[in-house]
């Protein structure tokens, strides 16, 4: 791998959180390392915390002045920039201070969250230039980013088979098997695309994880450290085996409060959790920081793909972020009750708690089948050939979404269907993915139940109970909507049992009839 390699130094732009874990990094597989950023202070940092990190191979070399970084990538053969910028505006305003000093076989892999429309746009603009633009989605936050995220580059074939060997090298490897959790994804806006519905899975997963927790500290009242330790057994083996966001679930629950908390080295009260310095506040979607999972949902909505787990969980980091406002609207409902700790037997408790682990699963699965049929959708109406099982391999490890037995499941299924030349647009259509929906209706439902029962917070659960509920569904109460709808406003509707109509295409009805006259 390293013999193919064919680039010796990379060119950072943007030295945030990602930016700087990327610079060490690259410099310790032995790239020699620029970097800089519109903030000198930022770029200082960098060099600061580098100091005291002894496996550094290439060298670091940070830039205050832009022609200075630039000149620094000229010995190169072919220059290689990394874009590690907030995404939009910020991202556009750092490109045009560039611009000017981009020339013919310049590559720019954009590691940022970026809208594949803002992508492809900068592509055709640079195009004329000769400079490639490659879409990278880079999963893992800032951790993995230090030691190997999971990639999905976008963009010209060619370039990117130029940038895989290093790419390969810095990737997170699949621990079975070794292989790298990054591959070409297809052309245009076609990675970052993938990685915003990456992002839009994560939520889906987030969201019922938190659910999950709230039921199992609110309701059955467990502390912190018990949960850490369910949370570590679900990690451990079976459904929930291997997945990223329960495994640091469990290291969250456990985590005392230390000396660095507060980053001045006072918060020394070590019997009190961390959890307990967090407020209930998730802003990205507010403050415009991060997009990826609004997109996913405006795209579910444009592209006719039903993800009621992914959006309700973004909604509910919607009203969660508006803090101040919501206590005011708590007071007003004060009235509706609040999740209520119950008493269960040990047995009910431990049943209830593998029900809990199954749902769990179950809506993970929902998240994961959404996602991918979001992305199936995209890359077909986009012709982008995107295959649904390289997502699946670079998703299995360095990544937030990592979930073994979920990619145990698909990864063989997708290949085959591949194989056989089936092109899989509705994941719920492989056997197995309906398998394990099915088994799990019921945990799915008790735990939905109980919530209900219990006043606790559960949207993506149950959004994922009525997906499975609804796509299992042949008569859907939405025969009285289609009625409804051609009362009033003449909408049209379809026969059963009448050939053409019945299952017919997802078109305007057929008939109309006067119900009332107007
Ligand atoms: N954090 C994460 O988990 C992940 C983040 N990403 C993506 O990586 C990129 C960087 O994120 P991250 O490192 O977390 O964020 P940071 O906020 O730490 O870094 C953002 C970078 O963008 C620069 N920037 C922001 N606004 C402007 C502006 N108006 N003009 C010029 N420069 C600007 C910042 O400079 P300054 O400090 O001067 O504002 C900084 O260099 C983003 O696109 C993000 O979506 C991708 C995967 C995971
Ligand atoms: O990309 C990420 C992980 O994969 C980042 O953590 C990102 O900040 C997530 O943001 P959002 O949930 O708002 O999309």
């Amino acid at each position: 791998m390293a013999n193919r390699q064919k680039f010796r130094r990379i060119g950072i732009v943007g030295a945030g959180s990602m930016g700087s874990m990327m610079a060490l990094a690259f410099s310790e597989l032995g790239l020699d390392v620029s970097i800089w950023d519109v903030k000198a202070d930022n770029v200082d940092r960098l060099l600061d915390n580098a100091k005291n990190v002894k496996s550094l191979k290439g060298s670091l070399d940070g830039f205050h002045k832009l022609e200075d970084f630039i000149r620094s990538l000229d010995k190169s053969p072919r220059r290689l920039f990394l874009f590690s910028i907030t995404h939009g505006p910020p991202a556009d305003s750092v490109l045009n201070q560039l611009r000017d000093q981009l020339k013919s076989g310049d590559i720019i892999l954009d590691g940022g969250n970026e809208n594949y429309r803002n992508t492809e746009r900068r592509q055709n603009e640079l195009k004329s230039k000769g400079v490639a633009w490659i879409g990278m989605g880079v999963s893992g936050g800032y951790q993995a980013a230090r030691h190997g995220p999971s990639l999905s580059p976008g963009g010209e074939e060619g370039i990117i088979n130029d940038v895989l060997p290093l790419l390969q090298k810095y990737s997170a490897k699949e621990s079975k098997t070794g292989r790298p959790c990054v591959a070409y994804i297809g052309p245009r806006g076609s990675g970052h695309y993938v990685k915003m519905v990456h992002n839009g899975i994560e939520n889906g997963m987030l969201s019922t994880l938190c659910e999950a927790w709230g039921l199992l500290h609110q309701c059955l009242g467990l502390e912190y450290d018990e949960i850490g330790k369910i949370f570590e057994n679900w990690n451990a083996t079976g459904e929930l085996k291997n997945t990223y966001l329960v495994e640091i679930g469990s290291q969250i629950c456990e985590q005392k409060r230390g000396p660095e908390s507060d980053q001045k080295g006072k918060g020394n009260r070590r019997q009190c959790h961390m959890l307990d310095e967090v407020l209930d506040k998730v802003v990205q979607d507010d403050d415009d920081t991060e997009g990826t999972l609004y997109w996913s949902v405006m795209e579910a909505a444009e592209r006719h793909i039903a993800a009621p787990t992914i959006a309700t969980g973004h909604f509910l980091r919607v009203a969660s972020g508006n803090r101040a406002q919501r206590v005011k609207v708590a007071t007003n409902l004060r009235n509706v009750p609040r999740p209520r700790q119950v008493k269960l037997s040990e047995n009910d408790k431990a049943r209830f708690i593998e029900s809990l682990r199954l749902a769990v699963y179950a809506s993970f699965l929902c998240s994961y089948c959404q996602g991918l049929e979001l992305i199936a959708r995209a890359s077909t109406d986009e012709d982008w050939h995107v295959n649904l099982e390289t997502c699946i391999q670079i998703w299995r490890a360095g990544c937030i979404i990592r979930a073994d037995h979920i990619a145990d499941i698909l990864e063989p299924a997708l290949t085959n269907a591949a194989e056989r030349h089936i092109h899989v647009m509705n994941v719920k259509l492989i056997d197995e993915v309906a398998a394990a929906l099915a088994h799990n209706y019921q945990n799915l439902k008790e735990v939905v139940l109980r919530a209900g029962e219990w006043d606790a917070y559960a949207p993506s659960l149950s959004a994922s109970l009525e997906y499975v509920k609804y796509e299992a569904g042949t008569s859907l109460p939405t025969q009285f909507m289609e009625a409804e709808m051609d009362l009033f406003g003449a909408h049209g509707y379809d026969k059963p049992k009448v050939k053409g109509e019945d299952p017919g295409k997802p078109q305007k009805g057929a008939h109309h009839f006067e119900w009332k006259p107007a």
